[in-house]
């Protein structure tokens, strides 16, 4: 592990920078689902300028698929006064507070509360100060939670509206009950990794031929768990899943994922027909804030279970899922939510109402955060490893200075400081939107395309 020197001189931010990064993968389909053709992942990037004399830097971002992103980057910035000139150990000292903090502003709050583009900039903004802290302490983001008291780490949680479900007192004694074996835990996961699923087999805009050959390769590569898209229309759904059984068998485990597709009535019909793959669940059957009509699907279509998490904005809509058996699988997303701290909320939750949590990693540098959110909730809270699994997208990693690395199917236990978030300047530069040279050769064909039209030769390219 990377040496910092750690000396304890208090930190100021000083500036705080803003970045639109955006990759073209909806050239190829990557990321391609029912709801979501033509998905573009994209970064709204914060870096934390500090006075630390090593020049470390807080790094967050916030997940959008293209169009919008600058909104969300916009959004940032405007929540910024509330971090510059302010000293890391003013929210440290208090990680509770500093939350309440930003989510609390009396104008700002007005845009949400908790939720759409202000809570998604949260995400961005509450991760980077988390990163920033994990980098000072020379610890990855797990080991910095890991290494918390029990107290501590209920002292990170705003319980603000969620405590007819779970209180301050409950989810310490949980902690408490995991504390003196967490090292246990730690030796499994050094030795064994977090198992994974992969979903890059299945974007729905694939060929047959290309998710034929896919799975192929992801059960040769020891893949144990697949997941694919669906919610396009049945006939298609049934083609692509026979082809996907014929290829995986029956003994890999099946993941459909409808997003958002479906009425209530139609996901519980249809699914009655998609059951006889087996899948294990079906995510996203219909609009992530219905909570009664995942509820009355989640009754309908049982043993399959219902799956939600990526478009859900907060830990009272989690709340609710749980409280009426909505839910089967949690999807916890580490930016859709404000951060670190509202997501240590929802796995304290999860655990109480014995959920499995599954988290939502198909975007860019979602892969990176979640891994430390799953490992902390198997070493400190849940305990648990069965029914649980990290998804995993093959796509864009290379971006990243401190890359995922996976091993037989299993996340391997992130070794560097802070929260695994740090894009390669390179990278923010090449496809910093809509200036980097990622994004000119687009605008360059589409004068030229422009050009050729006014000269009366058909347009080839948009
Ligand atoms: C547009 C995105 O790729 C989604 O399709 C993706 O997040 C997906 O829902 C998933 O579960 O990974
Ligand atoms: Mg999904």
């Amino acid at each position: 592990m990377k040496e910092i020197n750690t000396m304890k001189k208090p930190i100021t931010i000083i500036d705080i920078e803003v970045h639109d990064v955006r990759f073209p993968t909806s050239r190829d389909f990557i990321g391609s689902d029912a709801m979501n053709i033509d998905p573009d992942y994209s970064a709204a990037y914060v870096i934390l300028k500090t006075d630390h004399p090593d020049n470390i830097e807080g790094h967050g971002l916030t997940f959008t698929i293209g169009r919008g992103n600058e909104i969300c980057a916009k959004a940032i910035k405007s929540l910024s006064p509330l971090l510059i000139n302010k000293t890391l150990e003013s929210f440290t000292t208090n990680m509770g507070a500093f939350w309440t903090m930003i989510t609390g502003d009396s104008q700002l709050r007005w845009l949400g509360p908790d939720k759409g583009v202000i809570h998604l900039a949260t995400g961005a903004v509450v991760n980077a100060v988390w990163d920033l802290y994990a980098k000072t302490e020379g610890k990855p983001l797990w080991k910095l939670l890991a290494d918390m008291s029990p107290e501590e780490l209920v002292s990170c949680i705003d319980f603000k509206y969620i405590t007819d479900a779970i209180t301050p007192d409950e989810a310490l004694s949980m902690l408490k009950e995991k504390e003196a074996t967490k090292q246990e835990r730690i030796k499994h996961l050094v030795e064994e990794g977090y198992p994974a699923y992969t979903t890059s087999a299945g974007w729905l805009g694939y060929s047959d031929e290309k998710i034929r050959q896919l799975c192929r390769e992801a059960k040769a590569e020891g893949w144990k768990h697949i997941k694919m898209k669906v919610g396009s229309n049945l006939e298609d759904d049934l083609r692509r899943a026979s082809i996907i059984r014929e290829e995986i068998g029956a003994d890999l485990k099946l993941m459909m994922d409808a997003n958002q597709k479906w009425d209530v009535d139609e996901a519980i019909e249809n699914m009655k027909v998609l059951a006889r793959f087996e899948p294990w669940w079906i995510e996203e059957p219909t609009s992530p804030d219905d909570i009664l009509g995942h509820a009355k699907i989640a009754r309908n279509v049982d043993p399959v279970q219902v799956a939600t998490g990526e478009h859900c904005h907060n830990r009272i809509m989690f709340k609710q899922l749980m409280q009426s058996n909505a839910i089967g699988i949690c999807q916890i997303d580490s930016c859709r939510v404000g951060g670190v701290n509202e997501v240590l909320a929802i796995l304290l939750m999860a655990n109480k109402y014995n959920i499995p949590v599954c988290p939502h990693a198909g975007g860019v540098g979602l892969c990176e955060y979640v891994q430390h959110l799953a490992m902390i909730d198997f070493i400190a809270i849940s305990g648990k490893l069965d029914d649980r699994i990290i998804e995993y997208v093959d796509h864009l990693h290379e971006h990243f200075e401190d890359p995922v690395m996976i091993k037989n199917g299993a996340y391997l236990l992130p070794q560097q400081p802070g929260y695994s978030i740090t894009m390669k300047p390179a990278s923010l530069q090449e496809y910093a939107y809509p200036n980097g040279t990622a994004w000119l050769s687009d605008l360059e064909e589409t004068v030229l395309s422009n050009n050729h039209q006014s000269n009366g030769e058909v347009q080839l390219k948009k």
